[in-house]
């Protein structure tokens, strides 16, 4: 009795930068990963990734202007609720950057992310957000810290 929850997960950049959030509560507290959350009921996916940056960063993003580059899915063990992971790249960027109750957004060199303070997946898959291949991936966890497996394939190969 498998149930999907839906998330979006935006990455936005600047020239040879990545904005990250330190998470500073709920799922992923801790962790600097992009900016996302839930689709609420009804709401369209691009806009609830528009709506979640503005939220936790402060800036505004148009819907023409993310990129969906991957859908995740992320299965636990022994856990019936699957989550649908929708990653987003941005590069049009407009407005200035505020901390929120949910984000203490900072600027990381691309190629130079904590991935020891990040979800565990994103080594796996960031290569290829990086290069801009667009992909889909599912990974078992078992918890939030071991992945059990994983594949991934180009969005292409229909
Ligand atoms: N980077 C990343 N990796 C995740 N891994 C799964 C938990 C094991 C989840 C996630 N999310 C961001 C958006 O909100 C849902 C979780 N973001």
């Amino acid at each position: 009795n498998a149930k999907i929850k839906v998330f979006t997960l935006a990455l936005l950049n600047k020239d040879d930068e990545i904005l990250l959030g330190l998470k500073k509560r709920g799922l992923g507290e801790g962790l600097w990963n992009g900016f996302g959350g839930k689709v609420d009921p009804g709401e369209e996916i691009v806009d609830a990734a528009v709506r979640e940056v503005k939220e936790e960063c402060g800036l505004t993003v148009l819907p023409t202007d993310m990129e969906n580059l991957a859908v995740i899915h992320f299965e636990f063990v022994d856990d019936p609720v699957i989550l649908e992971v929708h990653v987003f790249k941005c590069s049009k960027l407009a407005g200035v950057v505020e901390e929120s109750d949910e984000m203490s957004p900072k600027w990381f060199p691309r190629d130079n992310v904590p991935h020891s303070q990040m979800w565990p997946d994103d080594e796996v898959w960031y290569p290829l957000y990086l290069s801009g291949t667009k992909f889909r991936a599912y990974f078992l966890f078992q918890g939030y810290k071991t992945i059990l497996s994983y594949i991934i394939r180009d969005f292409y190969d229909h």
